[in-house]
C-alpha cells in the first residue's frame, strides 16, 4: 500500500458502559476531535483550542508515543512527526477522550506507515493501550460496539459492532471540574456479591438486546447497574439524583458516562427534553455543580480519513 506524506483523521467521542456493560459496551456520538499528521524533519506538536492545553508538546504526548509505537510494531524506524491537534470534547470528563486520541494516532500514523495493519489489528493495539475495549471500539467503528478483552495481547478482540437505534438523541451534562479515569476506578470493589453479579450480566444482556432490537422502552430497566454507579455516585454529585429521577422527567434511560463526572440521559423527541432540561438544571443548582450541556446524536461512522496527501 501507497505511504500518505500527510493525513487528517476525525475521531467521534464515545460514552462507555451505557450502565451495567461496563468495560463492555460503547457508543459513539457526534463531538469530535481530528489528528493531522504529517513526517517531518523534527517532531512538533502543535495543541489547537481550549481542551488541549496544558498537554506536553514533545514526544511524550500520548499521540507522538502511539504513533511511534505503531511504526515500531511494524517493524519501521520511528520518524520525527508533526502533529496538529484538536478537539471538541472535553478532557477527563468521561467522553472517551484519551480512546479518541489513541485512535486517532494509529489510523493516522498507519496511513503514514503505508496501512501494515488492518482495523482489526488498529482496535487490538488501541484496546491494549486503554486497558479496555469499550470506548477505542466505539470510536474507531462508530455505532455501538460490544466487546471482551482476549486473553493473550496477539489475539484479535472478539466484537460486535451495530447501528444504534435512529431515534436515540442524547443530552450530556458535563461538569466543569474533572474526574480522572483512575480516581473513578479506584473506587470500585474488588470483591462482588453473586447476586450484584447476576443483576449485572442480566441488565447487560438486556441492554446489548434492546439497543440491538430498537426496544427503547426497556432502556430506562437495562440501563440498571450495582457494578459501578453506586460507588462512583460519591464521586458525581448530582448523578445519584439524575439517575432515580430522569425517566420521569423525559428520559429514556441516564447514565454515567464512562468514569464520568458526566451524565448522559437518552430522549427522543424535542417535548422530552423539554421536560428533562428544567430537571437536571435543578438538580445541578441544588447540588452547586457548573456544567454545561449539549445535544448530540450516535456517531454511526467511526474514525475517518477526512484528508490525506501523497
Ligand atoms: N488529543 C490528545 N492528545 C494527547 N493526550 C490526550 C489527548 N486527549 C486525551 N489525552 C490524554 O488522556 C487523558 C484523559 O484520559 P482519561 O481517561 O482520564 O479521561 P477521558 O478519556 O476523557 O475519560 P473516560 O476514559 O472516562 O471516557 C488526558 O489527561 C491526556 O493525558
Ligand atoms: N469503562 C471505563 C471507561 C473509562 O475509561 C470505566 O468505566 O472505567
Amino acid at each position: 500500500m501507497a505511504r500518505q506524506s500527510a493525513v487528517r483523521v476525525s475521531i467521534p467521542a464515545s460514552t462507555a458502559n451505557l450502565g451495567p456493560g461496563f468495560d463492555t459496551v460503547g457508543m459513539a456520538f457526534s463531538l469530535y476531535s481530528s489528528v493531522e499528521m504529517s513526517v517531518a524533519e523534527k517532531t512538533v506538536i502543535e495543541l489547537v483550542g481550549p481542551e488541549l492545553q496544558g498537554l506536553p508538546q514533545n514526544k511524550s504526548n500520548l499521540l507522538y508515543e502511539v504513533a511511534a509505537d505503531l511504526f515500531r510494531e511494524a517493524g519501521q524506524a520511528v520518524p520525527e512527526l508533526h502533529i496538529r491537534a484538536s478537539s471538541d470534547a472535553p478532557l477527563t470528563r468521561g467522553l472517551g477522550s484519551s480512546a479518541a486520541a489513541i485512535v486517532g494516532a494509529l489510523v493516522a500514523a498507519n496511513q503514514l506507515a503505508g496501512q501494515p495493519f488492518s482495523r482489526e489489528d488498529l482496535f487490538r493495539m488501541a484496546s491494549w493501550r486503554e486497558g479496555h475495549p469499550d470506548n477505542v471500539g466505539a470510536s474507531l467503528f462508530g455505532g455501538v460496539v460490544v466487546a471482551s478483552m482476549p486473553e493473550n495481547e496477539d489475539e484479535p478482540i472478539p466484537f460486535v459492532r451495530f447501528g444504534p437505534p435512529e431515534a436515540l438523541h442524547i443530552l450530556a451534562i458535563i461538569p466543569n471540574a474533572p474526574l480522572s479515569t483512575e480516581k473513578a476506578r479506584n473506587v470500585l470493589p474488588t470483591l462482588y456479591s453473586k447476586q450484584d453479579v447476576i443483576y449485572n450480566v442480566g441488565h447487560s444482556s438486556l441492554l446489548v438486546a434492546a439497543l440491538a432490537h430498537g426496544r427503547l422502552d426497556l432502556l430506562s430497566q437495562a440501563m440498571k447497574d450495582r457494578m459501578h454507579q453506586p460507588y462512583r455516585a460519591k464521586l458525581v454529585p448530582g448523578l445519584s439524583e439524575i439517575l432515580a429521577g430522569a425517566n420521569e422527567h423525559g428520559a429514556l434511560g441516564a447514565t454515567l458516562s464512562g468514569a464520568g463526572p458526566t451524565i448522559l440521559c437518552f430522549y427522543q423527541t424535542e417535548a422530552d427534553l423539554g421536560r428533562l432540561s428544567p430537571f437536571v438544571e435543578q438538580v445541578m443548582s441544588e447540588q452547586g455543580v457548573a456544567y454545561r450541556a449539549m445535544q448530540l446524536k450516535p456517531d454511526h461512522h467511526g474514525a475517518q480519513v477526512v484528508f490525506e496527501e501523497r
